[in-house]
């Protein structure tokens, strides 16, 4: 229930941003019964600036809007005036819900970092001449956006979910600083992994790099791989880079070459293919073509590769005109460059050069393969050809799901849904189990027939009596299927009771009907709710050595990897501006001894995004402001301050007090130097301190008067 409040007033909050959408979502079949929910979901819950705000935006439009069956709605609701705000005594008494709400409406307000300051618990929603000062500066800063690190530049939708937050944790020794960042920390890792996990033993690079691939930990390699700066063997880039394009892992691919540059490695001929079909299937395809032309030998591989990635990127004319340069040079092509010109000419619906090549392919002789077949079919189906395609299907000897998947989605692309219907009951009769992209066909067909208890029951059997998990685009057509019928209350209700309600697709379905005009912007908003926080990295001053330079340890021993540097504003370039835009959570112990604590905070926060928890000493020995902890005070959403044990007497301690002699403010060092204590005792503590040294002092000027 919360969720479906918070969804909602997510929407309302969009609304309120975008000016033209109240209006468009109005006019429009699906989008007016969100507004409708939006105007008594934001009455209901007491947001009446809200209710106020969307009314507003509707108001230049009352008389278009009349003239639509969805804005009389709307109107209706509008003008009723039925249903009571709640009272203020409700108000005090509103649950999580409401609190949740509020929250995210301001978090999506309060966006751009610059306002970070405002913290959404202080904001009241009924402190009207706050609100509209909020509601002016949201129009102002509709085309906000502010350069990622890596110098792209992100509108502020696209930075929903990424809303930048500086926490400091202070107080003596044996606080607790460091356990309660490690468990900030912990808890903000969905993975429990950590940047910067580093490699001490170089000599086992290789093989820590192919165990790591070989038990599926691509990230983990590639990151370590990226920090030693080392050359690896050539046939451990290999193992990375087939990885990576396997597991479709363009980017991380590309940190691997880059590595390569970096160290100074000069591929072979097979690692240049294996760059060229990266760089090709990430779309890349100027990289691929450099790659492409520098190879000495050109292979069959490689102009499939290259052709494979034309198309693939839509530029099937350029994929084609490979395709004949590369007949002749003399190729014979093989089933891979038939599947790509098959596929080139089924999106140029060029029908006559599709069947030139098929010839090419019957005189060739190769046998029957499923991913030819396939795209043979589809060319056929969409070159309005579908009888030659279910011959395909006919004389196809090899058949297998992904066969007949082409089939019924070949039929579904016709509108021929009880064809559609018809081969898939006959797949399952042969004993074909369907797959995800089957039932994406079955349930579309569902949805342009109007089959709504038959959608329903195919998308009921899909986990039920095959085992395939529906995922946001089924779920997507399934809001489809009852939004063309008509049936919005239950598409809605569908939604809300989702599992992939945040799923971009379903609520595109909803509303992609609605002329909104930031799709993309809703997308962002729903997935910004249930962010996982994937990367989490801690930093240390490389000054403490005291438990090796790789990980944080707390005083009882808790330990966890950290990067150990002298300096914060190398993090950046240690990590690679790849793996920095990624990171969403930074933790920083031993805050006091860095420089440029301030700059670093607040780039990370305002700027980048990210969450920074710091824990540090605010007081040295002395009690003074120890390095620049307590500069970042006034740009911090929290400051928690810690107490330990006082040594002496067990009360709160506050201090920690240096039992030697020792001035410099920095000095390395454990409970053999330091121990906390409360006021009282840290200032006997001094006391007793100033007067041993008095006594030492003076005997050692009587022994060497004496000598
Ligand atoms: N006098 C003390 N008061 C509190 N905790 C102490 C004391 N002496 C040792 N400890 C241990 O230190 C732990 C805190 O360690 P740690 O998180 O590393 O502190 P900090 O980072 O603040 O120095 C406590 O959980 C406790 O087990
Ligand atoms: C008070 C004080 C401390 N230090 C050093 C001693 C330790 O190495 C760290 C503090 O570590 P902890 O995680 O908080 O235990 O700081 C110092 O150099 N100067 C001081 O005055």
């Amino acid at each position: 229930m919360e969720a479906s409040n918070n969804g909602i007033i997510r929407v309302a909050a969009e609304i309120v941003n975008s000016p033209g959408a109240a209006f468009r979502l109005a006019r429009n079949k699906f989008g007016n019964y969100v507004i409708q929910a939006a105007l008594k979901k934001t009455k209901e819950q007491g947001f009446k600036s809200f209710y106020d705000a969307i009314v507003r935006r509707l108001e230049p439009h009352r008389r278009a809007l009349r003239q639509t069956a969805g804005g009389k709605n709307v109107l209706s609701i509008v003008e009723a005036d039925d249903i009571p705000f709640q009272s203020a005594e409700e108000q005090n008494h509103s649950s999580v819900i409401r609190r949740n709400a509020v929250r995210n409406i301001y978090r999506l307000q309060y966006q751009p970092s610059s306002l970070q300051s405002h913290r959404c618990a202080k904001i009241k929603p009924f402190d009207k001449p706050r609100f509209l000062t909020t509601l002016s500066v949201i129009n102002a800063l509709a085309n906000y956006s502010r350069p990622s690190s890596s110098g792209q530049s992100r509108g502020l939708c696209a930075e929903v979910g990424r809303s930048g937050e500086i926490h400091v944790i202070v107080g003596p020794m044996f606080a607790g600083k460091t356990t309660t960042l490690l468990k900030r920390m912990k808890s903000e890792s969905s993975n429990g992994r950590f940047q910067g996990d580093s490699i001490k033993n170089s000599c086992h690079l290789d093989r820590t790099l192919k165990d790591l691939c070989f038990t599926g930990r691509v990230k983990e390699a590639v990151g370590i791989l990226c920090c030693t700066g080392v050359k690896v063997f050539p046939e451990t880039y290999s193992l990375l880079l087939q990885e990576c394009i396997f597991r479709r892992e363009y980017k991380k691919g590309r940190r691997i070459h880059w590595q390569m540059v970096v160290v100074g490695f000069i591929p072979e001929e097979y690692l240049k293919i294996k760059l060229l079909i990266l760089y090709a299937k990430a779309g890349d395809l100027d990289t691929a073509h450099i790659l492409f032309d520098m190879l000495v030998m050109k292979t069959l591989i490689s102009w499939n590769s290259i052709i494979a990635g034309y198309v693939q990127k839509g530029l099937e004319e350029v994929g084609l005109s490979l395709y004949h340069r590369m007949r002749q040079y003399g190729w014979m092509p093989d089933q891979y460059t038939f599947a790509s010109v098959f596929r080139a000419c089924s999106s140029l619906a060029i029908l006559e050069q599709g069947k030139q090549a098929h010839g090419i392919l019957i005189k060739s002789q190769i046998s029957g393969n499923v991913v030819v077949s396939s795209a043979l079919m589809d060319m056929y189906f969409k070159c309005s050809n579908p009888e030659d395609g279910f011959q395909v299907f006919v004389k196809s000897l090899e058949r297998n799901v992904i066969t007949w998947t082409s089939l019924i989605s070949g039929y579904g692309l016709h509108g021929q849904v009880s064809e559609v219907l018809d081969s898939f009951h006959q797949m399952i009769n042969e004993g074909f189990k369907p797959n995800q992209i089957t039932f994406l066909a079955v349930l579309s067909a569902c949805s342009h027939g109007g089959l709504v208890d038959e959608g329903r029951e195919y998308f009921l059997s899909m986990m039920r009596d095959y085992g395939v998990q529906p995922r946001g685009k089924h779920y997507a057509v399934m809001v489809d299927l009852l939004g063309r019928a008509g049936r919005l209350e239950e598409a809605y209700t569908f939604v809300e009771m989702s599992p992939c309600k945040d799923h971009p697709a379903v609520w595109g379905a909803l509303l992609g009907a609605c002329l909104w005009k930031n799709v993309a912007e809703i997308r962002s908003v729903m997935k910004g709710s249930g962010i996982k926080k994937e990367s989490v990295a801690i930093i240390k001053s490389n000054k403490d050595t005291r438990y090796g330079l790789d990980s944080i340890v707390t005083h009882d021993g808790e330990k966890l990897p950290c990067l150990p540097l002298s300096d914060l504003s190398l993090f950046q370039e240690k990590l690679g501006a790849e793996v920095y835009d990624k990171l969403e959570v930074i933790g920083i112990d031993e805050a006091q001894f860095f420089e440029g604590l301030y700059d670093f905070c607040s780039k990370a926060a305002d700027h980048d995004g990210k969450t920074v928890i710091v824990a540090g000493l605010d007081g040295d020995y002395l009690r003074r402001s120890f390095g620049s902890v307590l500069d970042i005070i006034p740009i911090a959403d929290s400051v928690t301050k810690l107490t330990a044990r006082c040594e002496v007497c067990g009360k709160r301690a506050f201090f920690t007090l240096r039992k030697t002699d020792e001035t410099k403010t920095e000095l390395i060092a454990g409970a053999e130097v330091y121990m906390p204590v409360c006021r009282q005792h840290y200032v006997s503590g001094q006391v007793v301190k100033e007067t041993t040294k008095a006594v030492l002092e003076l005997q050692n000027r009587q022994i060497s008067s004496i000598l």
